[in-house]
């Protein structure tokens, strides 16, 4: 088997399989998701783009186990979700790094024990720690900052330790929230720069956004969600969602659409 063959036989490792995965939440009776079949791959860089209400953060909330879905499998990292014992969720967990639009850092820690601390949780050393920390401060731009509160930071700095923290245990995918939600155009360029830098090194990164000028100037694989369907997944696409927001949508204009179609 010549060198070229092996390279082409080498198949990429599925990160994220959903088959066929519904999610209807009690006392809501429109499913967040419906029927979701899809696969996201080692490495990939993945928008998830859509109207208010369309199902982005189920989708993110399904692959962290943070909710079951109603109907379908879901297999991350190799594991079948549905088999996986809430004692296995935590360990399941330090594989996936999380980041929201509102940061969510602990007010009272500063930069240094913000991102240590979630090393702490899962019994990592002193050691450890030491030499953890400021490498990854220092990857995400932070080196002097270590001792500031997150009250004596931009939100542009603030998202860059919620990112911090979010891989300095080396995460094989990352889940980002809306990540650029709360910051301006050029602060939330920088945050794109860091999460392709995280995503160059090998981590796959799935970022729920509304932020057009981010996803049509990255060109990457964007799956857009309308109503919990997948209506679109294009492997280097743009925002150019058409998509209305659920609740701008009354009853008489889906019967209408129905009857249309
Ligand atoms: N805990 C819940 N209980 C009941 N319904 C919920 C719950 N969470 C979400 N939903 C509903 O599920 C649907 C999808 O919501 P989801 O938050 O996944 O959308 P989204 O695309 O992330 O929206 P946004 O862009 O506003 O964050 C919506 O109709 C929402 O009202």
């Amino acid at each position: 088997m010549t060198g070229s063959t092996v390279m082409a036989l080498r198949v990429i490792p599925v990160m994220i399989r959903f088959d066929e995965v519904t999610k209807v939440y009690s006392g809501n009776p429109r499913p967040a998701l419906n029927a979701v079949t899809l696969e996201i791959l080692k490495g990939e860089f993945v928008f998830l783009v859509g109207a208010s209400g369309s199902g982005k953060s189920s989708f993110l909330r399904l692959v962290l186990k943070e909710e079951k879905p109603s109907a379908g499998q879901i297999h991350v990292l190799g594991q079948r979700l549905g088999t996986l014992s809430s004692r296995k969720v935590p360990y399941f967990r330090r594989n996936i790094g999380v980041v929201f639009q509102d940061f969510r850092l602990l007010p009272q820690k500063n930069v240094f024990d913000n991102v240590a601390f979630s090393l702490q949780v899962i019994g990592k050393s002193k050691g450890f720690i030491q030499e953890a920390v400021p490498d990854v401060l220092k990857m995400v731009g932070l080196v002097g900052k270590q001792q500031r509160l997150p009250h004596e930071l931009s939100g542009g700095e603030q998202q860059r330790v919620a990112i911090a923290r979010a891989i300095v245990n080396k995460p094989a995918v990352l889940l980002a929230d809306e990540p650029t939600g709360n910051l301006d155009p050029s602060t939330s360029a920088g945050i794109m720069t860091l999460l392709e830098r995280i995503n160059a090194g090998g981590t796959t990164v799935i970022m729920a956004t509304h932020d057009a000028g981010i996803v049509d100037q990255m060109q990457r694989r964007v799956i857009e969600l309308s109503a919990g369907n997948i209506l679109r997944d294009e492997r280097r696409g743009g925002y150019q969602t058409q998509a209305v927001p659920i609740q701008a949508i009354g009853v008489e204009d889906l019967s209408l659409r129905g009857a249309d179609e």
